[in-house]
């Protein structure tokens, strides 16, 4: 890509995250949700990019402000990602762990995913490519040990808390490990085991658009990544297969979900989470928190930034 979009893409985010930021712990999960959408469309609306939105969980949703399927004010053809906001639920209820996400990557790079569960196996670049999908989560957290130089039960496994999770958080438990239980978030979770500042290892089932965002990320910043798509019935297989997907049992990693070293990442924090603070709102504005990459470089950036209502009239 020409530009490094990431700087355009946080600028969204962190509008995302103000706007979600004033309806936080209001009750209305659908009001939350449905503004910090229309939000997020407006501000990427204004990039210079020609931009086909792809892998939104919400698609087709009648209730739910659905992401046009074009965004920008024309330019650059590129795809582009958007979770407005991640763990909308634990927003309206006024809970941690609620982030707003974006990527930008080359046309036609990002893998469509359909709106499955997909499990996911995630490590930062410490622990390199020593995980497999395919065998026990025990095997996976002693090889993340071993990696790490690290005995067993100081490695943290990040993991969704939800009953599909009770057997897995059963055979973690069984050789020790720490467990860091979240809610909702998974996106979060995930970058927390990336960056290796709050976990080790995310493992656990979320939905496969997800997979898609912490692909971005982890294209960004390195680490290993492998995802299953759950398969329920023959339709879940039809409804995969109009996504390009003809290997049922494939084991999808960073690289199949996204196709290029152009890409841009960018997330900001809306409550205090695994990865990133939360808006503090102040006398006369807000301080957000958010974090921008680009894969070609691995350039990251933490960015705290300071608005002043004021001379913002929206807010
Ligand atoms: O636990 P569920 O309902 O299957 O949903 C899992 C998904 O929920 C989340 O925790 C929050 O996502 P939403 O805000 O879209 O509900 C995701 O990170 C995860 O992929």
């Amino acid at each position: 890509m020409n530009t490094n979009y990431g700087m355009e893409i946080v600028r969204a985010t962190e509008i995302a995250a103000l706007t979600a930021g004033r309806m936080q712990g209001l009750g209305d999960h659908d009001a939350i949700l449905n503004t910090t959408r229309s939000a997020i469309i407006k501000t990427l609306n204004r990039i210079h990019i020609d931009g086909a939105v792809v892998n939104d969980r919400f698609h087709d949703r009648e209730d739910i402000v659905n992401l046009p399927e074009r965004i920008g004010q024309g330019g650059e053809k590129t795809d582009v990602m958007a979770i407005a906001l991640e763990g909308y639920h634990n927003a309206a209820d006024g809970r941690n762990n609620v982030t707003s996400f974006a990527a930008i990557a080359r046309e036609g790079s990002i893998q469509s995913v359909p709106n499955l569960s997909m499990y996911k196996i995630v490590v930062g670049p410490e622990v390199g490519n020593v995980i497999d999908i395919n065998q026990p989560p025990l095997v996976n957290v002693k090889r993340t040990a071993r990696a790490l130089r690290k005995y067993t039960e100081n490695v943290t496994v990040c993991i969704l808390n939800q009953a599909r999770h009770y057997q897995l958080i059963r055979e973690v438990r069984s050789c020790g490990a720490r467990i860091k239980l979240i809610d909702e978030g998974e996106i979060s979770g995930c970058l927390a085991a990336i960056t290796g500042e709050k976990a080790d290892i995310y493992m656990g089932y979320g939905f496969a658009p997800e997979g898609t965002m912490v692909a971005a990320a982890l294209s960004c910043l390195g680490g290993y990544f492998e995802g299953k798509i759950f398969y329920e019935n023959d339709r879940d297989k039809a409804l995969a297969a109009e996504h390009g997907i003809k290997d049922f049992d494939k084991t999808f990693r960073a690289q199949d979900l996204i196709r290029s070293k152009e890409v841009a990442f960018a997330a900001t924090g809306v409550t205090d989470g695994e990865f990133l603070e939360g808006v503090r709102f102040t006398s006369n504005g807000a301080v957000t928190s958010s974090f921008v990459a680009r894969a070609e470089t691995h350039t990251y950036r933490r960015l705290e930034t300071r608005h002043f209502f004021d001379y913002k009239p929206v807010f």
